[in-house]
């Protein structure tokens, strides 16, 4: 069985980042939407990335962002995936010659084999919380079971995970991977290194328990 990946989204400081890449972290997410609490500057995420060490995905993070500001980060930051996490169309996500996830609010209705379709580009699909108005790291859950389970694309759960509910996650639907921000944070935007070491122990504990 596959591990489940994980990813620690709205890193804004480099001891933050280096405790989740200690911690076993896949990915790290640079939230680039400056209405977030937890969005960083360019200036830095370019200094966080460039203390990283390598062997780490750098995810960038955008809702509804203009192109030309894509364009112009993805020649200052050293990114390794984009995450579009508004309404952008599958053409404009497909057009930075970048690898890309979408992320899709699972509003009701929200019909995933044909968004899967719609978005056949994308690397995975990271599917999150839908709350009117909040675009993302809403810290609330949505119910797994609305997920099918012949999807034909990686998916990346995402939503409201804590460690107390990374099990039942994992059981409900074997995500290839989990994003979590708020769930192990001490504040928006400064991650707790004990909350994060305990919720990819977690990933790790269910992973084991799926054998
Ligand atoms: O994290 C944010 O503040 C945020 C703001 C606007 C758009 C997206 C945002 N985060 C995207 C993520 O990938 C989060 O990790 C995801 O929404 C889960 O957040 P949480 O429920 O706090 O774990």
């Amino acid at each position: 069985m596959l591990r489940t990946r994980v990813k620690i989204c709205g890193i804004t400081r480099i001891e933050d980042a280096i405790a989740a890449i200690d911690a076993g972290a896949d990915a790290l997410g640079f939230v680039f939407y400056s209405k977030s609490p937890r969005a960083v500057s360019v200036e830095q995420a370019q200094s966080i990335i460039a203390a990283l060490p390598p062997f780490v995905s750098k995810v960038g993070l955008f809702v509804n962002e203009d192109a030309a500001f894509i364009r112009k980060l993805l020649g200052l930051c050293s990114l390794d995936i984009l995450q579009f996490h508004g309404d952008e169309s599958p053409e404009f996500c497909h057009s930075f010659t970048m690898p890309y996830m979408k992320a899709l609010r699972m509003r009701e209705g929200m019909d995933l084999h044909v968004a899967a379709e719609e978005y056949s580009t994308a690397r995975a699909l990271l599917l999150d919380s839908y709350k009117p108005g909040v675009p993302g790291g809403t810290g609330e859950s949505f119910d797994w079971h609305r997920i099918p389970n012949d999807l034909d694309i990686p998916i990346v759960l995402a939503g409201g995970l804590r460690v107390d509910n990374v099990a039942a996650a994992i059981s409900s639907c074997h995500p290839y991977a989990l994003d979590v921000s708020g769930g192990v944070e001490m504040a928006p935007g400064i991650k707790c290194p004990q909350k994060v070491t305990e919720f990819i122990t977690a990933i790790s504990d269910a992973d084991r328990r799926e054998e």
